[in-house]
């Protein structure tokens, strides 16, 4: 096969952590990245893309979505989460079928390219569908399926089965951009039975966990009355916590608790504009950041966000945690940057790929416009620009895996009408099935 390359010429470099200083050039052969250097030849690519006023940072990571929820924008807002999910959402999904899936994973797809996000961890049902529309995308993802059992041996069986077969059927396809992790919704929803054989079977396959844990004060109430323990606490005596499990929410959390998921290297995915509109209450992010505990960002569905932005998410991330400890210092635009890209890699185990901009890692990578109005003056802090004024619609230019998904703002892997179409007809349809 002929090599790919492009050749990123003049890009100012964002990287979390070991920042590069001044303009580079950047070439992507294949799907890595083959040199960071001042000056690269343009003789080099057969591909060119000048990046003058725009800032290079790794394609951001969105490890908690419900993708194809974009069908589901708007449906029940204002509610709280008991009554937003059993009486609202869970109806809906009762009639829900792979087709719909799929569409609506495109229509997020869409979203969370012109955003600007190459990788989302999802859990969901109908995923091999998912699969589908990530694959036709080019965009790189972590799919599980949502188990519930509710207690119920037979249901129990099937949900585990259904995953299998997400694993041997979808792990590692798409060029290797799909990786397949187990998906039990919560310490309320899938028994104890189900958690123990799903921590038995992530230790024999090494694929990791996906939860929505202590999300809100009732979800505090309820497991401790039935377990006598906090979520964490029960999760823990279970024996299901360890490095390889990503908590979504976790907002509800004791001392005790913090210690449980700093000794098990337990991975956070923050979703504050979810936490906020379904009013579930404030994580204690700042206090698990100076614990060292590796907190990325999730956005949620986009029936309780509304939206797939992931630098408005970061945003506000950032904004909640400095009202919540009336400390302007906590979650610098720094941190956020982080939180959005190398602690996302690291939350799904794969920062030896993605996260950062370097040599020899995936070129999964995004440009960002400066040359509009909320950009300018450029600021000296690239990651201030980014994280406080910058929002999902300044992103130019999307490449994952050394494909461009986006340039100049027109996307070349989806047409983004005939979804946009699809899905109005899908959620039409849907409704009347209610
Ligand atoms: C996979 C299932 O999870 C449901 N869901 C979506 N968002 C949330 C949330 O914030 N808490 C709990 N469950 C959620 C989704 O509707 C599916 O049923
Ligand atoms: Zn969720």
């Amino acid at each position: 096969m002929a090599d790919n390359t492009i050749l990123i010429k003049n890009a100012l470099i964002l990287n979390p952590e070991n920042n590069i200083e001044g303009k580079k050039d950047l070439l992507i052969k294949n799907d890595l990245i083959d040199e960071i250097a001042d000056e690269i030849p343009e003789d080099k690519a057969d591909k060119i893309i000048d990046a003058t006023d725009k800032i290079l940072l790794p394609g951001l990571v969105n490890t908690h979505t419900h993708l194809s929820m974009t069908l589901f924008r708007g449906l029940a807002d204002d509610l709280a989460l008991d009554e937003w999910l059993n009486e609202n959402i869970w109806p809906v999904e009762a009639n829900l079928n792979g087709y719909y899936c799929y569409i609506g994973a495109l229509l997020g797809a869409v979203e969370l390219i012109k955003s600007g996000t190459t990788t989302f961890s999802d859990m969901y049902f109908y995923m091999e569908d998912v699969a589908k529309a990530v694959d036709e995308s080019g965009l790189r993802a972590v799919l599980s399926y949502g188990m519930i059992d509710f207690g119920d041996e037979e249901k129990r069986k099937a949900e585990i089965e259904e995953n299998m077969n997400l694993f041997k059927n979808c792990n590692d396809t798409a060029d290797g951009r799909i990786k397949v992790f187990f998906g039990p919704h919560s310490p309320y929803t899938a028994s104890e039975e189900l958690l123990k054989e799903v921590r038995r079977l992530a230790d024999e396959t090494g694929i990791g966990i996906h939860i929505h844990v202590s999300e809100t004060q009732k979800e505090i109430d309820d497991v401790s009355a039935e377990k006598g323990l906090r979520p964490f606490e029960y999760l823990d005596s279970i024996g299901l916590l360890g490095p390889d499990v990503v908590c979504a929410h976790s907002v509800w959390l004791s001392d005790r608790e913090i210690e449980i998921i700093k000794e098990k290297d337990v991975k956070i995915s923050h979703n504050p504009c979810s936490n906020m509109k379904l009013a579930s209450g404030i994580a204690p992010v700042s206090k698990l950041l100076e614990n060292d505990i590796c907190v990325a960002i999730g956005t949620d569905g986009a029936s309780s966000n509304n939206n797939l932005d992931l630098i408005e998410e970061l945003k506000t991330a950032s904004l909640l945690q400095k009202v919540a400890t009336l400390d302007p210092k906590v979650l610098t635009s720094d941190e956020a940057v982080a939180m959005g890209t190398i602690n996302g890699a690291r939350a799904l185990g794969l920062d030896d790929e993605i996260g950062t901009v370097e040599v020899g890692k995936k070129a999964d990578l995004i440009l960002i416009d400066t040359n509009c109005a909320n950009m300018v003056p450029d600021s000296s802090n690239l990651s201030s620009n980014i994280i406080y004024a910058a929002n999902g619609s300044n992103v130019d230019t999307t490449i994952c895996n050394g494909q461009i998904l986006m340039e100049n703002k027109e996307l070349t892997t989806l047409d983004e009408q005939e979804i946009y179409q699809k899905a109005r007809e899908a959620i039409d349809q849907l409704k009347k099935a209610i």
